[in-house]
Order: C-alpha cells, then sequence, then structure tokens
C-alpha cells in the first residue's frame, strides 16, 4: 500500500550525494567509453530489470551504434536493504550464443547479480562479455567481477534513485541519495 509520509520522511532522512547534472555528465563519460570500446561491435545490450530501467533509458540515446536490445530480469534485494538469495524472473535468451553482451544494471554492490549474470550468459555461449554499472559501490570486501564500464563510485551506504529502490520507493530521482 503506497504510504506518502513514509516516502517524505525517507528524502528527509537522507543526502544527495550526485546532483541530475552530476548524474547526467557521468552518464555521457560512460558513453563515450563504451563507444570506444564496442562501437564497431555490434554488441547485444542486456539492461537488468527492474534498477537498470533509468539508467538503460538514458543510455542508449547516447549510443550512435547498431546494436540489439533485449533485458534479463533478476532480484535479490526485493524491499530489503541487505542482498539475499538471486532469483531469475527472466533468463537470457538463446540469442546470446555467438554475440557481444554487453550487461548494464544501476550498481554493483557486492557483485553477486553480475557475477551471476556473466556466468550463465558465458554458459549460453557468447563471444564476449562487459559489464556496465552506473554505480559501483566502494565496499570492504572483494568483488566477484569488476565491471568494465562505471558511471561513478559511490561510499559504502544504501543508495537511492536513478532507477535504485528504498523500500520499493523513490527509483525516479533524477539524482542520487542515500539513507543518511
Ligand atoms: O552487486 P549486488 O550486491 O548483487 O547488488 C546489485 C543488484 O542489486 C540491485 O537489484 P535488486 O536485487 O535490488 O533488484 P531490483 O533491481 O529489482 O531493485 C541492483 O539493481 C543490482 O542488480
Ligand atoms: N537501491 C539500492 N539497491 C542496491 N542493491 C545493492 N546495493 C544497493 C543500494 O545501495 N541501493
Amino acid at each position: 500500500m503506497p504510504n506518502l509520509a513514509e516516502a517524505q520522511a525517507i528524502i528527509e532522512n537522507s543526502d544527495v550525494l550526485f546532483s541530475a547534472e552530476e548524474v547526467s555528465a557521468a552518464a555521457d563519460r560512460m558513453a563515450a567509453a563504451i563507444t570506444e570500446k564496442l562501437g564497431g561491435e555490434y554488441p547485444l545490450v542486456l539492461s537488468v530489470m527492474g534498477g537498470a530501467v533509468v539508467f538503460t533509458g538514458q543510455l542508449l540515446p547516447r549510443l550512435m551504434f547498431p546494436l540489439d536490445f533485449d533485458y534479463v530480469h533478476v532480484s535479490r534485494y526485493g524491499d530489503k536493504t541487505h542482498g539475499g538469495e538471486l532469483v531469475w524472473r527472466t533468463a537470457p535468451k538463446e540469442d546470446v550464443k555467438d554475440r557481444v553482451v554487453l550487461v548494464l544494471d544501476d550498481i554493483l554492490d557486492e557483485g553477486h547479480t553480475m557475477a551471476a549474470i556473466r556466468d550463465k550468459v558465458m554458459e549460453m555461449g557468447a563471444k564476449a562479455f562487459y559489464s556496465g554499472v552506473f554505480a559501483n559501490k566502494l565496499i570492504d570486501q572483494a568483488k566477484p567481477i569488476a565491471a568494465d564500464f562505471v558511471g561513478i563510485d559511490v561510499p559504502n551506504r544504501y543508495v537511492f534513485g536513478y532507477g535504485m529502490d528504498v523500500r520499493g520507493i523513490w527509483r525516479n530521482l533524477p539524482e542520487i541519495r542515500a539513507l543518511k
């Protein structure tokens, strides 16, 4: 059930880490780096639903080269702020075979989600795998994967906005915030 008071309290109990302008500039830089590396590869781009929806929608029009687009859907946080078991809702399709695949996600935190996607895509016969994450969280432990393309580094706090939710809310914010 939507709760307006809870949504407002979350904003009041959070700090802006990156303004909408800083987010947009980071998307520009990422698009340039991806274009330089993959502009001639005709990649299959897979967006990880649902958090990557805003980032993907902002990035794709900045990529001025041919690509195919599809999505996967995997989740391990749900409405919680700690990760749990990874649940596949929509797996990659057969057409990843022999393709250069670029997977886009909103955030690389502990890295389990992106590592599982890489393993599945490679098992299914992709020719090459690249990952692009808008936010890379700086955590104290080793990650099972490092992203090939990163927009911004974020501190080890629970962040939201630009596609990322907090208790299911505020994916629509143009800026990136963190809970206090
Ligand atoms: O690097 P990790 O620690 O694995 O975390 C990163 C994942 O967590 C979030 O997804 P979430 O499970 O919250 O699903 P959502 O995209 O539907 O919010 C985010 O969109 C990434 O896919
Ligand atoms: N919204 C959100 N989702 C995440 N998934 C993994 N880490 C985070 C985070 O800091 N914020």
